[in-house]
C-alpha cells in the first residue's frame, strides 16, 4: 500500500485503523500463504512498481482502441523485461506463478496484458505437453521471448465440445509434415488471447489424422508469422475477433489455415506421437491427459478469483468508511455507510470469500502438485478427483466472485459506476473467467458425472475418494441432526448435498427403468445435477475453508484467530440462510433454529465491524495495483475524483467543436 504521511490520511480511515484489534501482518501472511512469500511479493512489488509508477502518460480509458493496443504491447515489453531480467532473479523459473508477479503485472494493466496468454497458457502447455527434448528446444525461446505464443483451441462453432473441433492436422509421410487445415467457416480458430497481432506462435489444438485414421484432438506448435517482418506466413489469416465487453487490450484473434505445413517435430508429444512413417503411437496412460493445460489453468482460476474479490472488497470496504449519507437519528451527523447493517451484509461475505476462495485454492494448488508428483510415477488414479474438483471449484469461484465484485459496485453507488473506481473494468475482466476455461454450467455438469459415480460406489459400500467421503453417511441413511455449530453447519451442508446427488441418481435411475435411454434420462436430470453439483462444492468449499483457518491459525495470536473464525463462521451462516431451502428439505433444521441463525449472522456483522478496514488493508493492495479513486489507501476520494475528471479529454477546452458545428447551427435553425 502507498501510505503518504498520516496528515493525507482521511480521518474515519484513520479512526478506522485505530480501531483494528488485531495483528494485519499476521493476516497478510495467512492470505500469501506464510511469511516467506509475503516477503518475497513485496521484494517483487518494490523492484517492478517503481517503473509501473510512471507508465502511462495518458490514463488507458481515454486512448482508442488501436492505441490502446499499442501502449498495452509497449507496457507488455518493458513488464516482460523486468520480468526477464529482475524478477526471475528473485524466484527462479518459480516466479512465473507467483502471486507477487500476478500482482505486479496489474500495476502496468489496468485491462489485460496480450502477453498475459503467453506466460498463462502458451509457457505452461510446453512445460505440460512437451517430451523433454520439444521442452529444451522452446522454452529457452519462450521465455527469454524470442518468441511469443497464444493458445489456439477453440473455434468459432466449438468452444466447450472439444471433440467436436473442425480443424484438421494430417500427417505426409513423404515430407514428414503435417498439413494443417480449415476446412469450414466453423473450423476458424477464434478467442485466442495474444493471436489477433502479437503472437508469431500459437499452440494449435487440431484433429490428428494419419494413415487414413482420425486420432481425435491433439496440440501443435505452429509458427504462424516471420520472426522479422511479423508477416503472416503463407497459408495462414490471422486478425482480431473485434470489440469485446472486456479484454480489449488483450488481442484475441481468429486464425484460419489453407494446408499449411508444420514438420513432424511440431506435435507435442509427451502423450502421444506419429513416427516418421506415420504409425500414431499412444504414450499416455490416461485418455484426457492432453487436456492438462485447462486443468492447471483451472486450478489457478480459484486463486485469481479469490484475488481480484479481494481488490474490489478493499475497494468498496475503504469508500465505505469514508462516504457519509442520511441521517437515520435526527440532529446527529450523518453516519459512514459502512455502519448500515446493510452495507455490511454486502460487503463482509465479500471479504469472507476472498478467504475463502484463497485458501481453498492454496488446498487445491498443493492437491494438484501431489496428484502431478503421482503422475510423474505412472499413477492416474487420483486424475478424475482432480478433475472433478478443479471443474466445480472453477465454476462456483468465478461465479461468486463476478457476482460479489458487481455487488461491490452497487455498495458504492454512483461513484462505483465510474471507471476510475477501477470496479467497471474489474467486473469487465473476472465475468469472462465464468466461460473461459470452461462454461460455469458445462464444468458443473462434469464434476456431477464423477458425483454420480461416487454415489452409486457408496450405495455399494464401497471406499469413497476424501472428497466424497461424505456420501457413504447418506447412503447409510445417517440422519443428519442440524447444529449450528461449526462442525454441525458443515455436516448438514454435506447432507444437502447428498440429498441432491442422490435424488439426481434415482431420477436417472426412475427414467432408464421405464425405457428411457442412459444419455436422455442424465439429460433430463441435468438442471439437478447442476445444483447438486454446487451444493457438494459449496459444502467443499465450507470444509476447507474451516479446515485451513484452524490449521493456520494455531500457531497465531489469540486476536487474529477470532477474527479468521468470525469470518469463517460468516461464511457458513451467509451461505446456511441463502440456502434454508435445502436445509429444511434434507436437515432437520426448524423455523426457531433459522431465527437463532439470523441473529447469529447480525452478530457476526457487528463483531466484524470495527475490523473491516484491517482486514481489507490485510489484503495489502499498494495503490498502484488498486488503481482506484474509491479505493487508496489514504481515502482521498473526492479529490481524486475531481483529479480524474480533470484529465478527460472532454475537459481540455471550456467549449467544444460540436458546439459550433450542431447545437448552434440547430438552435438558428441553420442544421
Ligand atoms: C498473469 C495473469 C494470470 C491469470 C490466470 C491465467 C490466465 C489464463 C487465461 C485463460 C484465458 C482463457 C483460455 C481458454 O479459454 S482455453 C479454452 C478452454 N476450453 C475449455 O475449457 C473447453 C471446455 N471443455 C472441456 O474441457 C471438454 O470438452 C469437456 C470436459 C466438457 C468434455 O470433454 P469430452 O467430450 O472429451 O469428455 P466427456 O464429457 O465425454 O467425458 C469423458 C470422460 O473424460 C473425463 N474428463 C474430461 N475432461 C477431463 C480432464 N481434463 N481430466 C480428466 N478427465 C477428464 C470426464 O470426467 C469423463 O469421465 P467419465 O465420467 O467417463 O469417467
Ligand atoms: C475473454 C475470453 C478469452 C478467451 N480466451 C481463449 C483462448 O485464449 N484460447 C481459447 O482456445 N479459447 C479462449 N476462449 C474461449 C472459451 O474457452 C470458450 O468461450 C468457453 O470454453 C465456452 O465455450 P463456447 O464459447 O463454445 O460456449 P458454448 O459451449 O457455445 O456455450 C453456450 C451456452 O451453451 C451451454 N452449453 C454448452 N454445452 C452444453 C452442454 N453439454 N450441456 C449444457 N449446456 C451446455 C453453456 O452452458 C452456455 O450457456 C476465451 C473466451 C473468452 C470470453
Amino acid at each position: 500500500m502507498t501510505k503518504g504521511t498520516q496528515a493525507d490520511v482521511n480521518p474515519d480511515l484513520k479512526k478506522e485503523r485505530l480501531k483494528c484489534n488485531f495483528n494485519i501482518q499476521e493476516v497478510t501472511f495467512i492470505i500469501d500463504g506464510g511469511k516467506d512469500k509475503t516477503l518475497q511479493r513485496k521484494k517483487i512489488e518494490d523492484v517492478a512498481l517503481n517503473i509501473a509508477a510512471s507508465i502511462d502518460e495518458v490514463p488507458e480509458e481515454c486512448l482508442n482502441l488501436k492505441e490502446r493496443y499499442d501502449n498495452a504491447v509497449r507496457k507488455s515489453c518493458v513488464y516482460s523485461n523486468i520480468v526477464k531480467n529482475e524478477l526471475l532473479e528473485i524466484t527462479g523459473l518459480e516466479a512465473l506463478g507467483s502471486p507477487g508477479l500476478r500482482r505486479t503485472a496489474d500495476a502496468f494493466f489496468k485491462d489485460v496484458s496480450p502477453f498475459m496468454l503467453h506466460l498463462g497458457m502458451f509457457v505452461p502447455t510446453i512445460i505440460g505437453q512437451c517430451t523433454p527434448e520439444q521442452q529444451a528446444h522452446w522454452l529457452p525461446k519462450a521465455l527469454e521471448m524470442q518468441i511469443i505464443g497464444a493458445y489456439a483451441q477453440t473455434e468459432l462453432g466449438h468452444g466447450t465440445f472439444i471433440r467436436g473441433l473442425e480443424t484438421t492436422a494430417t500427417y505426409d509421410p513423404a515430407t514428414e509434415e503435417f498439413v494443417l487445415h480449415s476446412p469450414t467457416l466453423t473450423s476458424t480458430k477464434w478467442w485466442a488471447g495474444g493471436l489477433g497481432n502479437t503472437a508469431n506462435h500459437c499452440i494449435v489444438v487440431a484433429q490428428l489424422y494419419t494413415k487414413g485414421q482420425c486420432h481425435g484432438t491433439h496440440p501443435f506448435i505452429v509458427p504462424i508469422r516471420d520472426l522479422d517482418t511479423h508477416e503472416p506466413f503463407p497459408g495462414v489469416k490471422v486478425g482480431d475477433v473485434g470489440i469485446r465487453m472486456g479484454f480489449n487490450t488483450a488481442d484475441n484473434g481468429f486464425l484460419r489455415f489453407n494446408q499449411y505445413r508444420i514438420p513432424r517435430e511440431n506435435m507435442m508429444m509427451k502423450n502421444a506421437k506419429v513416427m516418421k512413417d506415420g504409425t500414431y503411437v499412444k504414450v499416455a496412460r490416461h485418455e484426457k491427459l492432453t487436456y492438462g493445460t485447462m486443468v492447471f489453468v483451472r486450478v489457478t482460476l480459484v486463486m485469481e478469483a479469490a484475488f481480484n474479490l479481494a481488490k474490489a472488497a478493499t475497494i468498496a470496504v475503504r469508500y465505505s468508511a469514508v462516504r457519509r449519507q442520511s441521517q437515520p437519528k435526527p440532529g446527529e451527523p450523518e453516519p459512514q455507510i459502512l455502519d448500515y447493517p446493510t452495507q455490511q451484509h454486502k460487503l463482509f461475505i465479500c471479504i469472507a470469500t476472498a478467504h475463502a476462495l484463497q485458501l481453498t485454492g492454496l488446498w487445491l494448488w498443493r492437491t494438484f502438485e501431489a496428484v502431478l508428483a503421482d503422475m510423474r510415477k505412472g499413477d492416474t488414479d487420483s486424475l478424475p478427483e482432480l478433475h472433478a474438483l478443479s471443474s466445480c471449484l472453477k465454476a462456483v469461484s468465478t461465479s461468486d466472485s463476478a457476482a460479489l465484485i458487481e455487488q461491490c459496485r452497487f455498495a458504492c453507488g454512483g461513484h462505483g459506476y465510474m471507471l476510475s473506481s477501477n470496479l467497471p473494468l474489474l467486473y469487465s475482466f473476472v465475468t469472462a473467467t465464468r466461460t473461459y476455461e470452461g462454461d460455469y454450467t458445462v464444468l458443473l455438469l462434469q464434476t456431477a458425472r464423477f458425483l454420480v459415480k461416487a454415489w452409486e460406489q457408496a450405495e455399494s459400500g464401497k471406499v469413497l475418494t476424501p472428497t466424497v467421503a461424505y456420501l457413504a453417511c447418506a447412503a447409510a441413511k445417517e440422519k443428519v441432526v442440524w447444529s449450528d455449530s461449526v462442525d454441525g453447519m458443515i455436516r448438514s451442508f454435506q447432507a444437502v448435498a447428498a440429498g441432491k446427488i442422490a435424488a439426481c441418481a434415482e431420477n436417472i435411475k426412475r427414467l432408464t427403468k421405464t425405457g428411457t435411454s442412459l444419455e436422455d434420462a442424465w439429460q433430463l436430470s441435468t438442471v439437478r445435477l447442476v445444483a447438486a453439483s454446487e451444493a457438494h462444492c459449496r459444502a467443499m468449499i465450507c470444509q476447507a475453508y474451516w479446515h485451513e483457518v484452524t490449521r493456520l491459525t494455531a500457531s497465531c495470536s489469540a486476536s487474529v484467530k477470532i477474527v479468521m473464525e468470525q469470518l469463517a463462521t460468516l461464511y457458513l451462516v451467509y451461505w446456511a440462510l441463502e440456502t434454508t431451502g435445502d436445509l429444511l428439505r434434507y436437515s432437520t433444521i426448524c423455523e426457531s433454529e433459522l431465527n437463532k441463525l439470523q441473529l447469529k449472522y447480525e452478530e457476526l456483522l457487528a463483531l466484524i465491524r470495527p475490523n473491516a478496514v484491517g482486514l481489507v488493508d490485510a489484503f495489502d493492495f499498494r495503490d498502484e495495483i488498486l488503481h482506484s479513486t474509491l479505493g487508496a489507501y489514504d481515502g482521498r476520494v473526492y479529490e481524486r475524483l475531481m483529479e480524474e475528471a480533470l484529465k478527460s479529454p472532454l475537459n481540455e477546452t471550456s467549449v467544444q467543436s460540436s458546439f459550433h458545428k450542431y447545437i448552434r447551427p440547430l438552435a438558428k435553425g441553420k442544421l
